[in-house]
């Protein structure tokens, strides 16, 4: 089942989200912020503003999830004027970035990480991951621009959504069975095997 706003704020109470906004942000003093908080059937994570990394090619090269390459990942500089902090998302481009909320997933939950609207309508793709069972850390994010101008993705305001789906108790959870992306710091975690 997917969980509701009232549990959410049950669970955020025992530590599943920290830190934790128990409604829609919309507005910080006189500015207006892409939308964080609690929703009635989800949260919206803010972007981190500590650390968000571009893909680019190396010529001659080929990515090899086994044996992931740092230097494919240029950090990004975060600037700020009147809207906020944020960096940039080149047109056509991959990049990595961690969320602000640490997370704690409880044992009888999966949850799904999917895009805002509002993003989603400047030609920004959240790509479509899961968070396990008992996981725990700041999550790595992934975004494609798929659309061909720049892109301002703003730092401490909302840029995914999480759902909670409830299951069955399962035989072994992501901390049982030693998951290697549990308890990511809040920097960029690169691909593992
Ligand atoms: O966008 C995401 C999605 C998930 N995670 C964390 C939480 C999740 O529980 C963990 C493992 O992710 P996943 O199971 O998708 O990775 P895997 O490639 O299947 O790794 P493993 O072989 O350890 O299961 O990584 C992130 O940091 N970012």
């Amino acid at each position: 089942m997917l969980k509701n706003d009232k549990w959410i704020i049950e669970q955020a109470k025992q530590g599943m989200i920290s830190p934790f906004e128990s409604s829609l942000v919309r507005q910080v003093e006189d500015r207006r912020v892409i939308s964080y908080g609690l929703s009635s059937y989800g949260y919206d994570l803010r972007l981190a503003p500590t650390d968000f990394r571009i893909f680019r090619h190396i010529p001659g090269t080929i990515v090899n999830p086994k044996r992931f390459n740092p230097e494919n990942l240029e950090s990004a500089t975060l600037r700020t004027d009147e809207d906020g902090s944020f960096f940039i998302i080149p047109a056509n481009s991959y990049a990595l970035g961690v969320s602000l909320e640490r997370l704690r997933i409880p044992a009888n939950i999966t949850v799904i990480c999917i895009g805002k609207s509002t993003m989603a309508r400047c030609g920004i793709i959240a790509n479509i991951t899961p968070a396990e069972a008992s996981w725990e850390g700041f999550l790595t994010l992934e975004f494609s621009n798929a659309s061909s101008a720049d892109c301002r993705i703003y730092a401490n305001e909302g840029v995914l959504q999480l759902l909670f789906l409830e299951g069955e108790p399962c035989q072994t959870t992501y901390a049982e069975r030693l998951g290697k992306y549990q308890n990511q710091p809040q920097t960029v975690t690169i691909a593992k095997v």
